[in-house]
């Protein structure tokens, strides 16, 4: 590391704008002296270790010290201030709704099938934390009240199911797929406790944060609350509940659709305006997770740029880009880069995402949906008239904007030659403000030529309607693609050493896929299950071979079958995977060969 690197990232939180306190500790001048000091083996190890005295404290010593220039410094000053790891405060908590053998083990058509959902069920008790009381023994008095400063969690109400092993927080599209497994579980109140996490993230922040930490403060993940709140509905018809989350998904929506998200393309053809999404986390700065990461990748990227202010410029979007890049889930992957290659040409924020448009078709859809339900409810309670209207504006409202955003992705992502939608990319200009990006139609260019599974993402999001001729055309897409393999579906075909690439299986991409073809595409239901039997054949395979379910599988036959790549080492637990594997084994059962 540089001085240069210090000076320039100096100044500021590198949470831009998180309110709690720990933020500060995420600022340059004590991420240089971690790197520096080489203390943790994962830059996330650092920031989700608690400081032993408050911020103040830590600050007055820092300026004392000389940790900013000397490596022995820095380790004296961090073993002194800081714990030595992120060791597990929270509690596990008992989930009050888990009971052995549910169904989708109890009606398991064989043993191995049964052995494997009551492994995998067994997993939400181990997964499981609790926030709330974190530290209570500690948090008396002015003390206790400081003392809550030290850590990054963003503390949540209710018990929270993680990913697993350094994912050790609640994570927004995650917490998707997890409700999906607590429900097939058969455990409602668990699924609305981790729905109602996020809705209360929603009642604090005005959006969900890619994840429970301040430092992820500055971005979200991709939206699915909406769907998280429709499936625990589903579940309970609790109607008052539902009644009580309209209003905050309304609040992401205003969050989502903000001017500097959103990408205005005219079609000059046919004189039509059109507006989409795009992924745009709210820095210019390293992601404190990943700080040495990114300021090696910015320094590689910029090498060339002798200028300093041109310099300091590009490594400000580069670290944009990689957060956004994060806010996409797909972290990273060759998807975002210029050169389909390397993570030096990143350019998430100029790219205008399948999957994301998919993904907004879905809130607003589902806000309509969700909306209508909560009004047949209403039918008859004639002293809730001011409800009524209110229901009737936002099912009006957002199945207008449902229906504007499908138009919309037809036009600009549709790709009628390769019969599949796909990310289209824009010329960033010079001096372009942040907000109000206008494009032509024809100025757009393909993002990348190969295939990704998010290309699909739109189906599952309803881009096209059910058992139509457009719908079975996409499954025919698919089957081109070369992703599918008899070891599950790529993400890619490009090998670029990122995660989400060639040769890495991820659960959502599966599940979306999978049930996108149960439900639009139903003549090709034999498919689905040839789909699901293979995701639920490796997941397998990788259990009896290290005895843990994981974050991605390699779909080559590898030793132990588990998915590498990226900047972090492989991750064991894994929230999404078992709920995809539950939700996969209750619907088709495990695989009879
Ligand atoms: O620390 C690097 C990145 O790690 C997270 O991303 C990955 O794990 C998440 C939790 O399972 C998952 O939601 C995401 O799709 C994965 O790529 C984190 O979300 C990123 O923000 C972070 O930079």
């Amino acid at each position: 590391m540089t001085s240069e690197d210090d000076v320039e990232e100096d100044g500021g939180a590198a949470t831009d704008g998180a309110q709690a306190p720990y933020a500060a500790f995420c600022t340059a001048a004590i991420l240089a002296a971690v790197h520096r000091a080489a203390i943790w083996r994962d830059s996330k190890d650092f920031v989700d270790t608690r400081s032993r005295s408050p911020p103040a404290k830590v600050f007055e010593a820092l300026a004392q010290s000389r940790a900013a220039t000397c490596s022995v410094a820095a380790r004296e000053f961090l073993n002194e201030h800081f714990e030595s790891g992120p060791r597990e405060r929270s509690k596990m908590p008992e989930l009050a709704d888990w009971r052995s053998e549910p169904a989708v083990a109890r009606g398991a058509r064989c043993e191995k099938s049964r052995e494997f959902a009551t492994h995998v069920h067994e997993l939400w008790r181990v997964l499981a934390r609790l926030d709330a009381d974190d530290y209570a023994e500690e948090e008396v008095g002015a003390e206790g009240e400081a003392r809550r400063t030290t850590s990054s969690r963003i503390r949540l109400p209710y018990p929270a199911v993680v990913p697993g092993e350094r994912f050790r927080e609640t994570y927004y599209w995650d917490t998707y797929w997890i409700v999906l497994g607590l429900l097939t579980s058969e455990m409602p109140a668990t699924a609305l406790g981790v729905t109602n996490n996020l809705l209360y993230m929603v009642t604090t922040y005005g959006f969900v944060p890619n994840g429970a930490r301040v430092y992820y403060l500055n971005r979200s993940q991709p939206p699915l609350l909406s769907s998280c709140v429709a499936e625990v509905f589903q579940a309970t018809r609790d109607v008052e509940w539902l009644r009580q989350a309209l209003p905050l998904l309304v609040q992401e929506y205003a969050y989502l659709t903000r001017s500097e998200r959103t990408v205005t393309i005219r079609d000059t053809e046919t004189g039509e305006t059109h507006e989409l999404s795009r992924y745009f986390a709210n820095t210019t700065r390293p992601r404190p997770e990943s700080y040495r990461e990114d300021v090696e990748v910015a320094r590689r990227a910029t090498r060339k740029v002798e200028d300093a202010v041109a310099k300091l410029e590009a490594k400000r979007k580069i670290y944009r880009h990689l957060a956004s890049a994060a806010e996409s889930g797909f972290d990273f992957s060759s998807r975002w880069f210029l050169d389909g290659d390397n993570l030096e040409t990143i350019r998430t924020c100029n790219i205008i995402p399948s999957d994301l448009n998919g993904f907004m078709l879905r809130v607003e859809t589902q806000i309509a949906l969700l909306a209508r339900e909560a009004l047949v409810s209403l039918e008859n309670e004639d002293e809730l008239f001011a409800e009524r209207v209110y229901l009737n504006h936002l099912l009006e409202k957002f199945s207008r904007a449902s229906e504007v955003r499908r138009r919309a992705i037809d036009a600009v992502l549709w790709d009628d030659d390769v019969k599949r939608w796909r990310d289209m990319a824009f010329e960033p200009l010079m001096g372009e403000d942040t907000r109000g990006i206008v494009r032509d139609r024809d100025d757009l260019t393909a993002a990348s030529e190969s295939p990704f599974t998010s290309d699909f993402t739109p189906l599952w999001c309803g881009a096209c309607d059910p058992d139509s001729d457009q719908a079975y055309e996409v499954v025919e897409s698919l089957k081109k693609s070369k992703l599918v393999t008899d070891k599950g579906i790529a993400t890619s075909l490009v090998e670029s050493g990122q995660q989400w690439d060639w040769p890495n299986a991820w659960a959502p991409e599966t599940h979306m896929i999978v049930e996108a073809i149960q439900i639009f595409a139903p003549r090709e239901e034999e498919y689905a299950k040839t789909l699901a039997h293979s995701w639920l054949r490796t997941a397998h395979q990788a259990w009896k071979s290290t005895g843990y379910m994981h974050e991605k599988y390699d779909v080559r036959s590898t030793e132990d079958g588990v998915g590498k790549g990226g900047e972090y080492i492989p991750q064991r637990g894994f929230g999404w995977t078992n709920g995809v594997t539950l939700r996969l084994l209750e619907q088709y059962g495990f695989p009879q060969d």
